[in-house]
């Protein structure tokens, strides 16, 4: 599906044409992902629609991360489709892969900066490494743009990572990941390992940079609190194994105030913390 817009020149007035834009960024068709003979994900059809925030829940071992990394064209699925922004990721180059990963941003679970750099030079790399035409001024005001709206002073710019607490390197990671711009942004367990009060920080600039930028975003994450929080649609998944025959892998899709009244039983033990029936198979000895 796809919507009529009017193009704009520099100074935002109408130009007369119009473009169509599919109003979803990703197109999951049918993906089925399998591993030395077991099968991750099946099945599984969905779309993410642009400017969304999307949550991704699930216990431990259920596929999250290998669904992400399949919408990302990280992991190519063994039967099905991805597409981004009209895109088929199986049939691209590497050259053209890597021109839509441009288009992505990450914040890695643990920021994963460069050590032995600056967080000036941390911030500045991707745009250093992708736009040739930046120059340094250019690089200075964006760098110094994206440190101010994740809320740090600028004197951090002069640290290294090491000199930061969990939090600081988290908010340097988005700062990072909003530096080209992208179309879509990946939070992988945004405030594993942060206390509830700079978790809630975290919670705030998710939601504070899709205010400011028209980013879709996916959040996978086993924080209740942030998928609640951040997201307008909840996904949860759920492991292969212990689903009944012919029964989707997608337990939960819906808006994340729908979560707590969920029909399944098993979405709401989920969201609610309980261990249920898993007590009584670690009794049998059939936990994972
Ligand atoms: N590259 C790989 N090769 C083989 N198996 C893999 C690979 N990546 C993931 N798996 C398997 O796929 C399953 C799902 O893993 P995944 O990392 O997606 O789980 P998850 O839901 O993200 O879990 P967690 O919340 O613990 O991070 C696991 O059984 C894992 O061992």
């Amino acid at each position: 599906m796809s919507t009529e817009f009017e193009t704009r020149d520099d100074f935002g007035t109408s130009t007369g044409n119009t473009v169509a834009i599919a109003e979803n960024l990703i197109e999951v068709s049918d993906v089925s992902v399998q591993f030395g003979g077991q099968w991750i994900l099946r099945d599984i059809d969905l779309n993410i629609a642009r400017g969304q925030t999307l949550a991704i829940i699930g216990e431990s071992g259920c596929g999250k991360t290998v669904f992400m990394k399949t919408l990302v064209g990280l992991i190519t699925p063994t039967t099905g489709t991805v597409s981004f922004d009209g895109s088929r990721l199986n049939g691209l180059s590497q050259s053209e892969i890597a021109e839509i990963r441009r288009r992505i941003g990450f914040v890695f679970q643990n920021a994963a900066l460069f050590d032995s750099m600056s967080i000036f030079d941390n911030v500045a790399f991707p745009l250093r490494q992708n736009d040739a035409s930046a120059g340094e001024d250019e690089v200075r005001e964006r760098v110094m743009q994206h440190i101010a709206e994740v809320g740090l002073p600028k004197d951090v710019t002069r640290k290294r990572p090491a000199e930061l607490s969990g939090g600081m390197r988290k908010r340097v990671g988005l700062a990072r990941a909003l530096i080209l711009r992208p179309d879509l942004l990946v939070y992988d367990e945004p405030t594993t390992g942060l206390d509830p009060i700079m978790s809630d920080v975290i919670n705030e600039l998710i939601m504070d940079t899709r205010r400011r930028y028209p980013v879709t975003s996916v959040v996978v994450t086993h924080d209740m609190h942030t998928a609640r929080k951040v997201s307008d649609r909840v996904l949860m998944f759920y492991p292969r194994r212990r689903l009944e025959e012919g029964e989707s892998q997608i337990l939960f899709d819906g808006s994340p105030s729908d979560l707590e009244h969920a029909v399944d039983s098993r979405v709401r033990q989920f969201v609610r913390g309980e261990a249920g029936e898993r007590l009584s198979e670690m009794g049998r000895g059939l936990e994972d």
